[in-house]
């Protein structure tokens, strides 16, 4: 029986994918393995027992993504499935800076209940009129999932789009439209655009990218969107850039003490993902992933092991094995079987970065003793007999 436990709740389209085989349980230290969305687990204890980690959604900075590798443990995100959601809420966002939407309602509300309500509406509108978004020029920094459906349908408005995103992948690169202007570096987007909206993980390099040196290089006036993370903007900044008037709105999906009270910035409560349809993708391959790893050790969409596809084992036993990227792991893998005479029929070593990970189908069974061995080899994180 594979264990599982939920982090958050996840939707039950994904859920009912497990099989009489998994078992959900609410004791995090039996689980093999976890699903998460945006729950915290950088201060929780790794069980010994967790072999895969399932983000359903997209950013992973509330997973310890390095520590989990060390232990062997590998974290899966759902890349793409929620980004039609967020590109959604971002579009709206464009809307909400331009036209005070939210400063009109809430003004509404104040004369609600007056009977000459409507000749006050039109008597007092003009404070609340805008801007249209067609023909002003956007910036769209990480042209990911996201940044390119964003991309496109900020152009399909009518909007003059320039893009910029140093590691930009190939999919996604035929993915955004060619109407797009693709810029090198952020400096030309923070000097040309007149609404600006980020779509890059959080990452050291990325953190605090949006303070007062960028921000400096900003048009008056500009518009800032934020739908990544709350740390890539630096807050301080941004409330001193809103009072001069530099930035004319900033809205973000991440209110925290500071922008939930920040004059100018319109605050959503982490929106992005949260619809139907985006709960439903991420759940499903959230666990489409975590079950694929469990029954036939292939890594697919992690963000810590390299992606690894041995298909279904038609041999004796398959032994999967995460591990150290250092010299001699396979010399020693193979050794252990050659003593024992037993032959392998399919061997497949990956690496990312400083980790790895090897699949070995062998023909007829493992003994107790050559798991132990496998296991005390230096650099061998985690081993599994499936
Ligand atoms: N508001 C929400 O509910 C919500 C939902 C999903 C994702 N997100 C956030 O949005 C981020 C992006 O999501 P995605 O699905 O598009 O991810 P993605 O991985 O598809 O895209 C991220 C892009 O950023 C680029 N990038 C990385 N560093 C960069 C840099 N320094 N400068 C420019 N580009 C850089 C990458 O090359 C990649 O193309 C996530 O990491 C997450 O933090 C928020
Ligand atoms: O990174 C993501 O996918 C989003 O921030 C969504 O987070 P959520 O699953 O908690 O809505």
């Amino acid at each position: 029986m594979v264990k599982y436990n939920c982090l958050n709740p996840i939707a039950p389209i994904g859920l009912e994918l497990f099989t009489e085989s998994y078992e959900k349980v609410d004791n995090i230290e039996e689980a093999d393995s976890l699903l998460v969305r945006s729950a915290s687990m950088l201060d929780m204890e790794l069980p010994d027992n967790l072999k895969a980690i399932a983000r359903a959604g997209a950013g992973v900075n509330n997973i310890p993504v390095d520590k989990c590798a060390e232990k062997g443990i590998v974290v899966f995100n759902t890349p793409g499935a929620n980004a039609n959601g967020v590109k959604e809420l971002v579009i709206a966002g464009l809307m909400l800076a331009s036209r005070n939407i939210v400063g009109g309602i809430n003004w509404v509300q104040t004369v609600k209940d007056d009977e000459n309500i409507a000749k006050l509406v039109e008597k007092g509108k003009s404070k609340f009129a805008g801007k249209e978004i067609e023909g002003k020029k956007l910036g769209v920094i990480g042209l990911g999932a996201i940044g390119v459906l964003v991309a496109n349908a900020a152009k399909r408005l009518g909007m003059e789009v320039y893009g910029c995103d140093p590691y930009i992948s190939v999919k996604h690169a035929w993915n955004l439209s060619r109407d797009i202007i693709y810029v090198k570096t952020k400096e030309e987007i923070y000097r040309t655009c007149d609404y600006i909206t980020v779509h890059v993980p959080l990452l050291d390099d990325t953190k605090k990218m949006i303070n007062k040196d960028t921000i400096a290089l900003m048009k008056d006036g500009v518009i800032v969107l934020n739908f990544a993370r709350d740390l890539l903007v630096n807050d301080d900044d941004m409330a001193e850039a809103l009072k001069s008037g530099k930035v004319a709105a900033y809205v973000t999906d991440f209110p925290n003490a500071k922008t939930a009270n920040m004059e100018g910035a319109i605050a959503i409560p982490h929106l992005g993902a949260s619809t139907e349809e985006s709960e439903d993708n991420c759940a499903v391959m959230a666990v489409k992933e975590i079950m694929e790893y469990m029954e036939n050790g292939t890594i697919k969409n992690s963000v810590n092991y390299p992606d690894c596809d041995a298909g279904v084992c038609v041999s004796g036993k398959r032994i999967t094995i995460c591990h150290k990227n250092i010299p001699n792991m396979l010399t020693q893998f193979t050794g252990l079987f050659s003593v024992e005479n037993i032959n392998i029929s399919n061997l497949i070593n990956k690496s990312k970065g400083d980790f790895a990970y090897t699949v070995l189908d062998i023909e007829g069974d493992v003994s107790e003793s050559t798991a132990q061995k496998l296991n005390s080899i230096n650099g061998v994180l985690k081993v599994r007999i499936l």
